[in-house]
């Protein structure tokens, strides 16, 4: 099991994508490791997706270096061998929805104040190609189009209709329903599976690989524009307000 802590609200930050990156390497080199539950230790937060920070008012070379996290972390989790299971225990938008969506199965707390999506539109920021590629392999492209759009975040209801998380159970069941599915998972022989998962993931990995430098300067063209930057700015001092 991997338990995000990272407080307050386990933002993917360089620091926190990179250690992400080695545990999942180590995992996948441990034979013994056949699978591998990722939730949270913090309360009613799965992860609040890329740090906002981190990609605010830096240096080329940040963003360049940032961005090669973002994709590092992706191509490892979502080309994994191993089964995984995401135990989504709070808010998931963004980069957080992302970790679960590169699962091969979610369960949600059913708490309808958790929600869950990739609400990039909703930040003035668009979501990469391998973003929409993830989600439409979960929900497909007329549900996908729609909510990607839109940024929405769907509530926990609502996104179990959607077929954006798998099931839904009471919060203090999650980990042991999370537990069940992973014995499920695990029954049948590695191989077969994984060449199964292989399969269908390829082409999308694949197309991230092949454009790997080119989606970086793509990123930090994007991000450099002085209207992002004053897009996310806002949505930081939006975040801050709400506080108060
Ligand atoms: C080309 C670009 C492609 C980019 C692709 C992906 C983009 C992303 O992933 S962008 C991140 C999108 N995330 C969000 O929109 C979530 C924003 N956060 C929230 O909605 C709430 O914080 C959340 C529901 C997660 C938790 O709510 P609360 O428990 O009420 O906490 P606070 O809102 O008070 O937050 C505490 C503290 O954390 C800061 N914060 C929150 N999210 C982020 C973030 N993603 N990055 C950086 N910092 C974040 C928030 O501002 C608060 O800070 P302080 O005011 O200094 O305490």
């Amino acid at each position: 099991m991997m338990k995000f802590k990272s407080p307050p609200v386990n933002s993917l930050s360089l620091d926190f994508l990179t250690e992400f990156s080695i545990s999942l390497e180590k995992l996948e080199n441990d034979r013994a490791c056949r699978g591998v539950i990722i939730t949270s230790a913090i309360p009613k937060i799965f992860s609040s997706g890329l740090d906002i920070t981190e990609m605010c008012g830096k240096s080329v070379e940040h963003y360049a270096e940032f961005w090669r996290a973002v994709q590092e972390m992706w191509l490892r989790l979502y080309g994994s061998n191993m089964v995984t299971v995401a135990a989504v225990n709070g808010a998931s938008p963004a980069g957080g929805c992302l970790i679960a969506l590169s699962c091969d199965y979610r369960i949600m707390a059913e708490n309808p104040k958790f929600s869950i999506g990739l609400n990039e539109a909703q930040l003035g920021i668009v979501a990469p190609f391998w973003f929409k590629d993830t989600f439409v392999n979960v929900v497909g492209q007329r549900i996908a189009e729609r909510a990607l759009q839109l940024g929405s975040l769907y509530p926990a209801p609502e996104a179990l209709k959607l077929g954006l998380v798998d099931e839904l159970v009471p919060e203090e069941k999650l980990l042991e329903k999370a537990s069940a599915v992973m014995a499920q998972w695990l029954a049948l022989p590695d191989h077969a599976r994984q060449i199964t998962k292989s399969m269908m993931r390829k082409a999308v990995l694949d197309r991230l690989v092949a454009h790997r430098e080119e989606d970086i300067k793509y990123f930090i063209n994007f991000i450099s524009k002085e209207s992002i930057q004053k897009s996310l700015r806002m949505y930081m001092e939006m975040l801050k307000k709400k506080k108060s």
